[in-house]
């Protein structure tokens, strides 16, 4: 087991990584009260799987557990479940001071942040990640958000659970894809900032993937320490620290939009092949060697993660995509600064991009394979 802080001033909270946590949660002062039911927000696939641990847990510690069910991946993100989900705890009763549990993937986490950051203007809550990809990124940091028909994540808000328990447990259920899916998000610590992980990555990543469990506890302890640590220095963004952590999403976004949100591209793999796009692109800047962008792009395939525009069988070109990017957070003054890579583990943020040259690159790659 091991707790990785995030240190925020007051803030700040822990992060538990290992086994047998969830029926552990009542014991480890998370400021659960017991004069109302907890709220329990839950992925039905987790709640299936791990919600009798979690559950058993806190009835044994004298709670008693409120559900709010939610299915159906990306598409939960939106007004109407956050509407649902606003209602049903204030049906609770749930004060400011109370703790709402996340038990879920980064949806789940997504949306209960969000509806906390806005419930009474800042109700507490509590991420249990039960993803890969929940685990190592988006329990951590506070973005909180749902999408809009205009794009991804483009209503949201920074509130900071007040603690995190990532139960290594819990991945033993989760769909192949799926974990591939996060692996992407591991892989991104590597590319954007950590050179020796990349390298253990490339040698040992089949053993995370197949949940050997001293390589998976490495895997995700290294990648929440790498997260805690940017977050620390940059809470909201603000400094051009924690955009690195965007790396492969300026592509990656797009190509989520451009694929309706749906499952036929998961935002894991997204950020994959978002990864690839932006080394070949750093490579056509000159600022990355050929041989480092195929790099990525081979350990990025060696995981089942696409490499390749052209086989999601899009019907939109380069200029459709770079349409999709001007929602981008990261926008300023009518520019969007690009995440690019002068070396595995040295990204940097280019202001200088063009976007009718990335929509020009963009309608190379669907054209290239
Ligand atoms: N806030 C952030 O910093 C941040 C970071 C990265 C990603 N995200 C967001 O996270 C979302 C993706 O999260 P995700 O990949 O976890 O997807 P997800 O939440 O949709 O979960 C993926 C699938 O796994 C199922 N599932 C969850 N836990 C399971 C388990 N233990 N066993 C079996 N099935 C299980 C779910 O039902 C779902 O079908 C995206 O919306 C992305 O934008 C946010
Ligand atoms: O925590 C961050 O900062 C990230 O950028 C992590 C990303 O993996 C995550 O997908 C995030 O939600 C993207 O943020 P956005 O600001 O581009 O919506
Ligand atoms: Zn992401």
């Amino acid at each position: 087991m091991s707790v990785i802080p995030v240190e925020l001033g007051g803030r700040s909270y822990d992060v538990h990584v290992g086994r047998g946590l969830l029926e552990t949660l009542a014991t480890i002062g998370s400021g659960l009260k017991k004069n109302r039911a907890v709220p329990l927000v839950a992925d039905s696939n987790a709640l299936a799987h791990h919600g009798a641990r979690l559950i058993g847990g806190l009835e044994s510690a004298g709670h008693r557990v409120a559900i709010h069910e939610i299915s159906g991946g990306e598409a939960a993100k939106s007004w109407s479940q956050l509407e649902r989900l606003t209602d049903w705890l204030l049906a609770q009763g749930v004060e400011r001071g109370d703790r709402v549990l996340a038990l879920g993937g980064g949806v789940v986490g997504d949306l209960t942040g969000l509806a906390c950051a806005i419930l009474k203007r800042g109700t507490g809550f509590i991420q249990l990640p039960t993803t890969l990809l929940a685990q190592v990124d988006s329990s951590v940091g506070g973005k909180t958000a749902i999408n809009t028909s205009a794009g991804k994540n483009l209503v949201g808000a920074f509130h900071q659970p007040s603690l995190v328990l990532a139960d290594l447990d819990t991945l033993a259920t989760l769909p192949p894809r799926e974990l591939r899916a996060g692996y992407a998000e591991v892989l991104k610590y590597g590319v954007l900032g950590d050179p020796a992980f990349f390298n253990w990555l490339s040698d040992d990543g089949a053993a995370v993937l197949s949940l050997d469990p001293e390589a998976l506890e490495h895997a995700i302890s290294t990648s929440i320490a790498a997260k805690a640590r940017i977050v620390a220095k940059d809470e909201r963004e603000t400094s051009g620290r924690r955009a690195l952590l965007n790396l492969g999403h300026t592509f990656g976004h797009a190509l989520e939009a451009a694929t309706g949100f749906s499952d036929r591209l998961l935002h894991g793999e997204a950020v994959a092949l978002g990864m690839v796009l932006a080394a070949r692109y750093s490579a056509r800047r000159n600022h990355l060697s050929l041989d480092d962008a195929d790099r990525v792009t081979r350990v990025v395939a060696s995981a089942g993660l696409p490499t390749e525009i052209s086989a999601l069988g899009l019907d939109c070109d380069g200029s459709a995509l770079t349409a999709h990017m001007l929602h981008d957070k990261k926008m300023k003054s009518g520019t969007l600064p690009f995440i690019l890579l002068r070396g595995i583990g040295e990204a940097y943020l280019a202001r200088d991009v063009d976007l009718a040259d990335v929509a020009q690159f963009l309608d190379g790659q669907s054209q290239a394979h």
